[in-house]
């Protein structure tokens, strides 16, 4: 049987083909997929580096390139370029099985021979090079093969390294990089052979065996079951994600049971919420009938929507999808409530509410904002229940410092303003989720068998307690996504304290898909270097978060005052929309909505049309908070200056409370770093005035 097999570099220069060369290709495909056995529409060429290689006739200035076995049946779809790009691609690349890992490997061969003459001088002069001390039997064992092992031998130090990287296979250099960061070679091992699909030992390896070696690198290159499969990966181009998990998001999704909570970290990018999305679907396959039993949330309305679609597209059998819920946890303690009272809670506005606990609070001297915020973020929160829990309680992260005698004014403060909103039967999503919490851990009763979370870090701990009651506690209860360095709300949960033990069960994700390098490593500096604690109460880094994308460096420019920094903005604009870049690619963010308002305005004056961050027609604008959960090929970051960033308002004085001043300013950190790690291909940032802090100095 013919074997047809799609690698992601195809899907992904595809996605960016214009339509007409998209229906270009799809002709080409049906033609060849038909006869492909045949090999009747390749064309062999004659200066081609890797006899195997062929070119796809496509349209008369692009081609395909195909890796056609010497013998057998097997068809490699490698990618898609411009004539003159295919053909030099053919003259210089040699595909190869990796001999200690068994992987498809491709490396510039070309370019190496270059680099090899040219590294010789280089070599000669220094007296000694950066893998002098590694025996060639090392070198072998981790797969590096004579003649990558040729140029190894010349390099003089890591910066070599690094410049080499993107010509030679992708797992030599990894094991490289890992023997010159000081691993013994058992453990550059271990690193490099972590994402193997199946361990290999070198004798099972067949040096030819292309097919066996694309089983095994499916990150890189999948089989399709025949063209109804590439037909359906061809609709859904940018979907890369549907097909191309990483090996390690494989695992971590697809593992069969997990024997109670487990949780995903990873950085700004690193596909945690594609990884919940494919656990979803994994979970649904065990359900033919019944209610639903599986639950994925997260903390906003806006980006249920996202996750909806997202499952929509993997899980196909509709029997399947119908046993998922994907609605935020505000929505299910409605439900809850609603079941068990014969009528849903009413939740009127913030200010509305302000007003009934500023009068409550008129005799302990505190404005409504701050009690009912003081109810939330300490009452509730910790669950508290009596007088004295509240006068024990440690409040950390809430500014003031109050006495034992305010604190008893505060509880009775907040005990009259709770009687007068049950009274008008009015709540709060956080009260809400208490209540449904509670209400189910009284009646036992557990809607669902497997809750998923995204977005996990900035879950009020009465969601937290409400997600573990809305499912029973045992194998595959709950999957947390999330990670702590992008926490943007006041919410540093404790998963231990609020009875989810993932401890064993902790995974994490290393590599970005979104962000180029340079983005990334710029974002990354926003952060400061003050330690993260993760949701398991362990410290949490950033050490091995890396992208294989590269890019431009974000640019940060600073302007007189705000209406040059806004005209500044429109010009940036105009420039990615004449690259060709969509509007609805584009988003434009600020700290505050008033900056963000007038972001909008002046885009409008230019002549280019905005909208919300989420949809509609035009650039994207709106505030930082609002960016979470999104992506754009473009981002500009408005007003990071130091008058709005960090926001003074929103910072506790650290006189007031170092605690609170330190966590405040952190949160602004993430929210910036937020905000810039939305950006895929260029990062532009401004301000007005002095720049913010946080801006790394150039
Ligand atoms: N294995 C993969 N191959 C290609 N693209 C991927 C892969 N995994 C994720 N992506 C893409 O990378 C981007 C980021 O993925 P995702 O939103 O899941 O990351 P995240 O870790 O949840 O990000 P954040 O924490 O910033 O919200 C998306 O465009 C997704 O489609």
């Amino acid at each position: 049987m013919p074997q047809l097999a799609i690698a992601k570099d195809f899907l992904t220069r595809y996605a960016r083909l214009e339509k007409r060369l998209q229906r270009a290709v799809d002709d080409a495909l049906d033609k060849f997929a038909d006869t492909y056995y045949a090999g009747g529409h390749l064309e062999k060429v004659t200066d081609a580096r890797d006899s195997r290689a062929r070119t796809l006739r496509i349209t008369q200035g692009y081609r395909g390139v195909v890796l056609a076995p010497d013998a057998g049946d097997t068809y490699l779809l490698v990618t898609v370029l411009p004539h003159d790009d295919a053909y030099a691609y053919i003259r210089d690349k040699r595909f190869s099985v990796n001999q200690a890992l068994g992987v498809l490997e491709v490396r510039d061969e070309g370019r190496l021979e270059v680099l090899a003459t040219a590294l010789a001088p280089a070599a000669e002069a220094v007296e000694s090079r950066l893998f002098d001390h590694v025996p060639d039997k090392h070198l072998a064992q981790l797969g590096i093969d004579p003649q990558t092992r040729a140029i190894v031998r010349l390099l003089p130090d890591e910066s070599h390294l690094d410049a080499i990287s993107g010509m030679m296979p992708a797992a030599q250099h990894n094991a490289l990089v890992a023997l010159s960061s000081g691993m013994t070679v058992e453990e550059a091992w271990a690193e490099v052979s972590k994402d193997l699909v199946d361990p290999v030992g070198p004798e099972h390896i067949d040096p030819d065996d292309l097919a066996t070696a694309i089983r095994r690198t499916p990150g890189e290159a999948v089989f399709v079951e025949g063209p109804e499969s590439l037909r359906e990966m061809l609709d859904h181009p940018f979907d890369v994600w549907r097909t191309f998990l990483h090996p390690r998001q494989r695992r971590i999704a697809y593992r069969p049971s997990y024997n109670g909570p487990t949780m995903v970290t990873g950085g700004a990018g690193t596909g945690k919420t594609v990884t919940a999305v494919h656990r979803v679907a994994h979970l649904a396959r065990r359900y033919a009938d019944g209610p639903p039993q599986i639950l994925f949330t997260t903390f906003t309305t806006t980006l249920d929507a996202a996750l909806r679609a997202q499952v929509e597209l993997l899980i196909e059998d509709p029997a399947q999808l119908a046993r998922v819920d994907v609605r935020n946890l505000d929505k299910v303690a409605y439900q809850v409530l609603r079941k068990e009272r014969g009528r849903g809670p009413d939740f009127p506005k913030r200010r509305e509410l302000e007003r009934l606990w500023d009068e409550a609070g008129a005799d302990a001297g505190c404005s409504g904002a701050f009690l009912l915020s003081e109810w939330e973020q300490v009452v509730l929160a910790q669950n508290l229940r009596t007088e004295r829990a509240y006068l024990a309680a440690r409040r950390r992260g809430r500014g003031s410092r109050l006495g034992a005698e305010q604190r008893k004014r505060v509880w009775q403060a907040i005990l009259a303003a709770t009687a007068r909103m049950a009274a008008a039967d009015q709540w709060t999503f956080v009260q809400a989720s208490a209540e449904a919490a509670d209400i189910l851990e009284r009646t036992g009763e557990r809607p669902y068998r497997h809750v998923v979370v995204d977005e996990a870090q900035d879950l009020h701990p009465a969601k937290w307690r409400l997600a573990r009651a809305l499912a029973p506690e045992g194998a595959d209860d709950l999957f947390i996504a999330g990670d702590p360095h992008q926490r943007i709300y006041d919410h540093r949960v404790s998963l231990g304290g609020v009875g989810i033990d993932v401890r064993g069960r902790s995974r994490k994700l290393t590599v970005s898909y979104r962000s180029t390098q340079e983005i990334l490593s710029w974002a990354v500096g926003l952060l400061g270097a003050a330690p993260t604690t993760g949701m398991d109460d362990l410290e949490d880094d950033l050490d091995a978060y890396t992208s294989p994308l590269r890019g431009r460096r974000p640019t940060v420019r600073g302007h007189r005052d705000r209406a040059s920094e806004l005209a500044a903005l429109a010009d940036q604009v105009e420039v990615w929309l004449g690259q060709g870049v969509e509007p609805g690619s584009i988003g434009v963010a600020a700290r505050t909505e008033e900056v963000a308002r007038r972001v909008r305005e002046e885009l409008a004056g230019a002549g280019i049309a905005t909208c919300g961050l989420t949809g509609g027609e035009g650039v994207r604008g709106g505030t930082m908070h609002s960016m979470k959960g999104l992506e754009f090929r473009c981002v500009a970051a408005v007003g990071v200056g130091a008058d709005l960033v960090p926001l003074e308002a929103r910072v506790t004085p650290a006189a007031e409370d170092a605690i609170a001043h330190g966590h405040d300013l952190q949160r602004e950190r993430n929210l910036l770093f937020v905000a810039c790690t939305r950006a895929r291909d260029a990062l532009h940032v401004s301000y007005a005035g002095e720049p913010s802090p946080f801006l790394p100095r150039s």
